[in-house]
């Protein structure tokens, strides 16, 4: 079995969500989103630690019960996400595939998260993603249509997102180089030429946003049972 290093982005600032507080903070049923999150991420049979990359001026992780696990290690992020990724990579040691998971995605089901592992079997990473449901569209600054886009073989991309550790560094590396600013891994991947796999997960792997997203995520970690609540 090929070693996966787990990195869990948890360095942003949440500025859609208008909170006080950082969103990966907010509590669901009483535990912060970054704690549900991490729960689950661990409580997977494939996973034994996690790197967790945190605001240089974080000060709330030192506050929660986990902060002292020893599946834990923590690294100071950047500016942008990919920033973030790239410092918790740099971070693992010895690790042949990366799984990245945004801490703000509390809702993540184990199985979907074993269907990606599967992965590692080829040299072929992947993410998670789920079909697009809804008829799509283009506007313009007006909010006036432009395009109806085909929504066939269109995905919403999740995380977690999984690639051998080298390549991904590598595709990271040469667009901060180039100046290509990157919102997830799989862009990447693709700006290299890189062949990324789609593996269908559950839409309740919610991005928790803005505040309707708090409720909504409450709502399938209730629908999950989850154990360690
Ligand atoms: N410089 C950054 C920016 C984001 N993230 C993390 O990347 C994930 C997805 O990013 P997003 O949902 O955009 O979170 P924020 O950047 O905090 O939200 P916003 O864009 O509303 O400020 C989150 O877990 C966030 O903590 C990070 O580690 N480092
Ligand atoms: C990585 C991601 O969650 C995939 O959908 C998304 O790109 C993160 O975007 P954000 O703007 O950093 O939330």
């Amino acid at each position: 079995m090929s070693s996966i290093a787990v990195v869990v982005p948890a360095a942003g600032i949440g500025k859609r969500m208008q909170s006080e507080i950082p969103k990966q903070y907010l509590k669901l049923h009483g535990q912060t989103v970054l704690e549900h999150t991490l729960n689950q991420l661990i409580s997977h049979s494939n996973i034994a630690h996690i790197y967790v990359v945190l605001h240089p001026d974080d000060m709330l992780f030192s506050t929660l019960d986990i902060a002292d696990a020893d599946w834990i290690t923590t690294v100071p992020g950047g500016d942008e996400r990919s920033d973030s990724v790239m410092a918790g990579i740099l971070a693992t040691n010895h690790a042949d595939w990366i799984l990245v998971h945004d801490a703000a995605r509390p809702c993540v089901k184990l199985d979907d998260i074993t269907n990606l592992l599967k992965l590692s079997k080829d040299n072929t990473g992947g993410i998670l993603a789920a079909p697009v449901r809804d008829t799509m569209k283009r506007g313009d600054s007006q909010h006036v249509i432009k395009q109806t886009v085909c929504r066939e073989n269109l995905w919403h991309a999740q995380t977690p997102q999984f690639f051998p550790k080298q390549q991904l560094l590598t595709a990271l590396h040469s667009c901060q180089q180039a100046g290509i600013a990157v919102t997830d891994e799989a862009s990447a991947i693709e700006q290299m030429g890189g062949t990324v796999k789609l593996v269908e997960g559950c839409y309740s792997n919610i991005k928790i946003t803005h505040p309707e997203d708090l409720a909504l995520a409450e709502f399938y970690i209730n629908q999950q049972n989850r154990t360690y609540l």
